[in-house]
């Protein structure tokens, strides 16, 4: 039977109506006659009661340095709850669901406590309750030694989970859930208008990710290449193709513009990745472009690398998102003009 992997991230399971959003994709998936596995990351952001960083302040509000191995068993939590929360949801409507921890599930990682990575999946667990018709919600992020000791794949690592598990499944289908509907050309938080790309490369999106777009995590985009593997990031909350990440490029100037806020002494990194198929020929004239819209909008420059594959400046924080929609206006001036 064909498998599908779908992610639901902290803001689609947020609340009653984030995780009805969800159950829709689920239910549409098991229609389609998929096996579905489920891989939740913890409910909310910092605040809501089970979110990872609401849990962190619990364990070091309790005085005292934080062991990373506790913080790691504090973090699991928060997948864990969630995992069971949707689990039971799934089966109010009628669907026999099965909620696993990541280390159930079979999930073997290094002992790097905060920044594990895995090194070995055991599929048997999730395809043993899959024959038996039930949809298995997977708590992502986490996942344990060797020695049983529980670990963390590092912040926003549910989306490696939800890869990693697809690939050794052997699932037909990856998706990705978010709360924006798929990889825009820069965060949707700065610049509301940037258009959403219909695809875009593995590289391009691991340089993205690596540089700062939070809607994917760099691990799971270099897992997705080891095992060949296409996915998609979508949004929970309609019904949109999203974003295929795979093979093929994008047919944009640029492929995007990434902020990594506040790295060192008040500084922001601002990078350009280029259009894959462009890069060789025209990354001088880009890099050059670039230079002169920051210089334009009598932005600072602190640091600046040109890379093979991208365009990189070290910003003063203040600067840094005026930066973004300087060069965001000038290799998109349609899409800037139908807002300004
Ligand atoms: N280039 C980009 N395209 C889309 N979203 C982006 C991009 N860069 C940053 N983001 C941010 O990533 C967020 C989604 O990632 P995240 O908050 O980790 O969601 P989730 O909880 O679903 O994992 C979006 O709300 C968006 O603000
Ligand atoms: N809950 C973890 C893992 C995660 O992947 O979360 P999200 O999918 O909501 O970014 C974190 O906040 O880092």
């Amino acid at each position: 039977m064909a498998i599908i992997v779908q992610k639901f991230g902290g803001t689609s399971v947020k609340s009653p109506e984030s995780r009805k959003a969800a159950l829709k994709h689920i239910i549409r998936a098991k229609e389609e006659g998929f096996d579905v596995v489920v891989v939740v990351s913890a409910m909310g952001r910092k605040g809501d009661p089970y979110a990872t960083d609401t849990l962190i302040q619990l364990l070091e509000s309790q005085g005292g340095p934080v062991c990373p191995k506790k913080k790691d068993l504090i973090m699991a939590c928060g997948e864990i709850i969630s995992s069971a929360v949707m689990a039971a949801y799934i089966e109010s409507a009628g669907i026999p669901a099965e909620a696993m921890t990541g280390f159930q599930a079979g999930i073997l990682t290094t002992g790097e406590f905060g920044n594990a990575d895995i090194i070995n999946v055991n599929p048997e667990p999730i395809l043993e309750k899959l024959k038996e018709g039930r949809v298995v919600v997977v708590a992502g992020f986490q996942g344990q030694t060797e020695k049983g000791e529980i670990t963390t794949l590092g912040r926003g690592g549910s989306d490696t989970t939800a890869v990693v598990l697809g690939g050794y499944l052997k699932a037909d289908v990856v998706d990705i859930y978010t709360d924006v509907p798929g990889v825009a050309v820069t965060d949707p938080r700065i610049i509301p208008e940037a258009p959403f790309l219909s695809r875009i490369s593995f590289k391009e999106m691991l340089t993205m990710a690596e540089s700062g777009a939070k809607v994917i995590h760099p691990r799971a985009v270099k897992a997705a290449m080891n095992f060949n593997m296409p996915f998609r990031i979508k949004s929970t909350f309609d019904d949109g193709d999203g974003t295929l990440v795979g093979q093929m490029g994008n047919e944009f100037p640029i492929s995007g513009i990434s902020l990594q806020k506040n790295i060192f002494e008040g500084l922001s990194g601002v990078s350009v990745v280029y259009n894959e198929s462009d890069a060789a020929v025209n990354s001088r004239a880009i890099s050059r472009k670039i230079e002169s819209l920051l210089a334009g909008g009598n932005i600072p420059i602190r640091e600046r690398k040109t890379l093979s594959n991208c365009f990189y400046a070290a910003i003063p924080q203040e600067y840094a998102e005026l930066a973004v929609r300087a060069i965001f206006d000038g290799f998109f001036p349609e899409e800037a003009k139908e807002v300004g």
